[in-house]
């Protein structure tokens, strides 16, 4: 089984350590959650796993692959997609476009196109313009151009922001499908606590730069320094 794994990452910008001494590991078909308060490090080792931040210290591996010395593009080629806290779409392209524009680049045929529309929960006419989408339908084509690209680990950078609790819900069961349909491992960074505890096998709470709990979503969100750290701040059903 291949796996993604992060091994003892470090980052540091200028006097700020981002992250130290992080590790992490996603296997295929499992869903991860990382959690944790604003600034503590979760968009930093996203960008660290998928080639867009060289680390000042560890290794990023997918299976016995190191990959960071690869640019983005090219982690993204091995299998390591992500998406972006800002969505990035392209906005006078429709959505049937937005997604054939990055199949292309793995040659996927138009009905997968539909079909990954389809699969993250996007509804109604194709040939709308990205732009004029809701937000939160904006974030469901994000996944979907992800997709397109075949990944075989999804780092999502707070898939959720924006959406009504019943979006995020039903965001959860696309992306539970996803994972189990195509055997993809995933990377959620996500404030809904909700959307978290339902979706993910295992959680990892970072707070300034540190793990300072990982397990089940359970005994992560019962972690004293967890609470401390974050829960005790946050809505979303975190209590
Ligand atoms: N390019 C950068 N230059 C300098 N400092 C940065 C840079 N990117 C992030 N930081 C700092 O690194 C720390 C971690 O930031 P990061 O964005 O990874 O946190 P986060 O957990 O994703 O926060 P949020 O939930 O708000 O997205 C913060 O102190 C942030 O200010």
């Amino acid at each position: 089984m291949i796996t993604l794994r992060a091994h003892n990452i470090g980052v540091r910008f200028g006097g700020v350590l981002a992250l130290h001494d992080v590790s992490l590991e996603i296997r295929p078909g499992e869903i991860v959650g990382l959690i944790g308060a604003n600034g503590a490090g979760k968009s930093t080792l996203i960008n660290v796993m998928s080639g867009f931040q060289r680390p000042t210290a560890g290794d990023v591996f997918l299976g016995d692959r190191a990959l960071l010395k690869l640019p983005p593009h090219s982690v993204a080629r091995a299998g390591v997609v992500r998406t972006f806290q800002g969505v990035r779409l392209f906005g006078e392209l429709t959505i049937a476009e937005n997604v054939a524009a990055v199949a292309a680049v793995v040659g996927s045929p138009a009905f997968a196109i539909e079909e990954l529309v389809v699969a993250v929960g996007l509804t109604g006419d194709f040939d709308r313009k990205a732009a004029t989408l809701s937000y939160s339908d904006q974030r469901k084509l994000a996944i979907a151009r992800a997709l397109a690209l075949e990944p075989a680990f999804l780092l999502l950078d707070e898939p959720a922001a924006g959406m009504s609790p019943q979006e995020a819900e039903q965001l959860g069961v696309a992306l539970e499908e996803l994972v189990e349909g195509r055997g993809i491992g995933l990377l959620l960074v996500e404030h809904n606590m909700d959307l978290v505890m339902s979706v993910c096998q295992r959680l990892v709470a970072l707070d300034v730069g540190r793990v300072i709990a990982s397990g089940t979503p359970a005994a992560v969100r019962a972690d004293p320094s967890v609470r401390a750290a974050y829960l005790g701040g946050v809505p979303h059903g975190a209590a």
